[in-house]
């Protein structure tokens, strides 16, 4: 901390090497900064311990089925409900279902990364929504935001309407929630549930000499049931993303003293940014248990599962997370990774394969290429395949991978995920119009040869 209450860059990265975890996705996790501070036997005692105030925090309905049922218990020291009137703020580049501002768009539709940010943009200012699908106030479908940061928050945030799925793509972060501290990188991802307040702190593009390079990445906000692992049917008890890769926070707290003045906490409700003024810090929970926790996860750590004989699986088999909806099999939305993995298919056109989907996917690069894709589609960009519009490899990959010598072959240069939602993606007006949405990009599958010959040579 220096000398004015701000957090020094160095204490930060001190902080982070400092930091541990609790493993497992879904678990009844619990945890204590301070040893007594979560009661024993019993959610709501009399007088909770050290006299903090229990809270509950529930992220699905009272009556939900076991199974998916998501709620946390807090130990806090002050209570949630002590907050000043919130008024309304300016939403900036953020949007919210139902997204009406253009009409769905059949066209196959790419973006640059987006420009750099002004400086002293924070997660927050810096969070730009490129469209989605449902309506948040019905708690269906989801958004699709970029975000773009120089400059760490001070103020706190939540999303009342969905859980945030943060894919970082430039630049490490350390995120503060209310149930601790989560370090994330590039290649890894993180969750804040529903209605949890959180502060993103950036690592590498700041020194205590002012801002440094820009932190981006994606952010899928999930205004369905919350994301939980996939099952995995015939491949067995193991595979894809494995639950004891999952990292939780242990419970850490800001207490008053942490905070220099008021500290301004942002609510995201039903589409609108809300602000107060909060005489504490909302981080300021002591202990917890629950399952309604934030947690990250490295993509890298994914069991990548293929064919060992011919034929390109549907990606589906690249599932990490998923958002079931109402209708089983079909996901408000899917979270994919095309992670490094082994090519070995005999026979087979490697690359993804042309075809039209009934789903809608929109896809972002954080490192490297994608192998569809020759040219293009670029780290920090995203391409929008809306349901049924046509796509799959561009004509160079086509060309090269029709032609190429099948050997086994490792696709380690890069790595891609892709949202995939049942309902089509509405673009924001901003997104329609940006300066760095590519005009050509129906050019990759010009010039893609006849080759049919009716009557085969003999
Ligand atoms: O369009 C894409 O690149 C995503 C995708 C990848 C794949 O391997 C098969 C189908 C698919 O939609
Ligand atoms: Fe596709």
């Amino acid at each position: 901390m220096s000398g004015d209450g701000r957090i020094t860059a160095e204490a930060r990265r001190k902080t982070v090497e400092a930091l541990t975890y609790l493993t497992g996705f879904g678990n009844e996790h619990s945890s204590e900064a301070v040893p007594g501070a979560l009661p024993h036997g019993r959610n709501s005692p009399q007088r909770a311990p050290l006299g903090l105030y229990a809270e509950q925090l529930s992220g699905t309905a009272f009556t939900e089925p076991r199974a998916h049922n998501r709620r946390s218990w807090l130990y806090r020291i002050h209570p949630s409900a002590a907050h000043p009137a919130f008024t309304r703020t300016d939403n900036g580049a953020v949007r919210t279902a139902p997204f009406t501002e253009t009409v769905p768009d059949p066209n196959r539709l790419r973006w640059n990364p987006l420009p750099e940010p002004a400086p002293g943009t924070d997660f927050l200012a810096g969070l730009w929504t490129l469209g989605g699908n449902g309506d948040a106030t019905q708690r269906t479908g989801m958004a699709v935001h970029l975000y773009h940061a120089n400059s760490s928050m001070e103020r706190v945030f939540s999303d009342a309407d969905g859980e945030l799925l943060i894919v970082p793509e430039r630049g490490a972060l350390l995120l503060r929630t209310e149930f601790g501290l989560l370090h994330v990188e590039p290649g890894h991802v993180a969750l804040i549930p529903r209605g949890v307040r959180f502060r993103v702190e950036l690592l590498d593009a700041e020194s205590d000499d002012g801002p440094g390079p820009t932190a981006r990445g994606y952010v899928c906000e999930n205004y369905g049931a919350p994301f939980q692992l996939p099952d995995l049917g015939p491949i067995g008890a193991n595979g894809l993303a494995n639950a004891r890769d999952f990292r939780a926070p242990v419970a850490a707290y800001e207490d008053d003293e942490d905070t220099a003045g008021p500290v301004e906490v942002v609510n995201k409700f039903c589409g609108n940014l809300w602000t107060a003024a909060y005489d504490h810090s909302p981080l300021d929970v002591v202990a917890w248990h629950g399952n309604h926790v934030p947690y990250a996860y490295d993509l890298r750590a994914f069991n990548v599962i293929g064919t060992i004989s011919y034929d390109h699986p549907d990606p589906s088999i690249f599932t990490v997370l998923t958002s079931p909806s109402d209708t089983p099999g079909l996901a408000g939305v899917d979270f994919v990774v095309f992670a490094p993995r082994w090519l070995v298919g005999e026979d087979t056109f490697r690359p993804p394969y042309f075809h039209r989907n009934v789903m809608s996917e929109y896809m972002g690069l954080i490192e490297g290429a994608y192998d569809a894709k020759a040219e293009g589609f670029v780290p920090g960009g995203g391409s929008l395949h809306n349901m049924m519009s046509a796509h799959g490899p561009d004509r160079e990959t086509f060309d090269r991978a029709s032609a190429a010598e099948l050997r086994p072959q490792k696709i380690d240069d890069g790595l891609a995920f892709m949202f995939e939602t049942r309902w089509p993606v509405t673009a924001t007006a901003q997104a329609a119009g940006a300066e760095h949405l590519q005009h050509a990009y129906d050019d990759v599958w010009q010039g893609l040869q006849r080759h049919f010959e009716p009557v085969r040579r003999p």
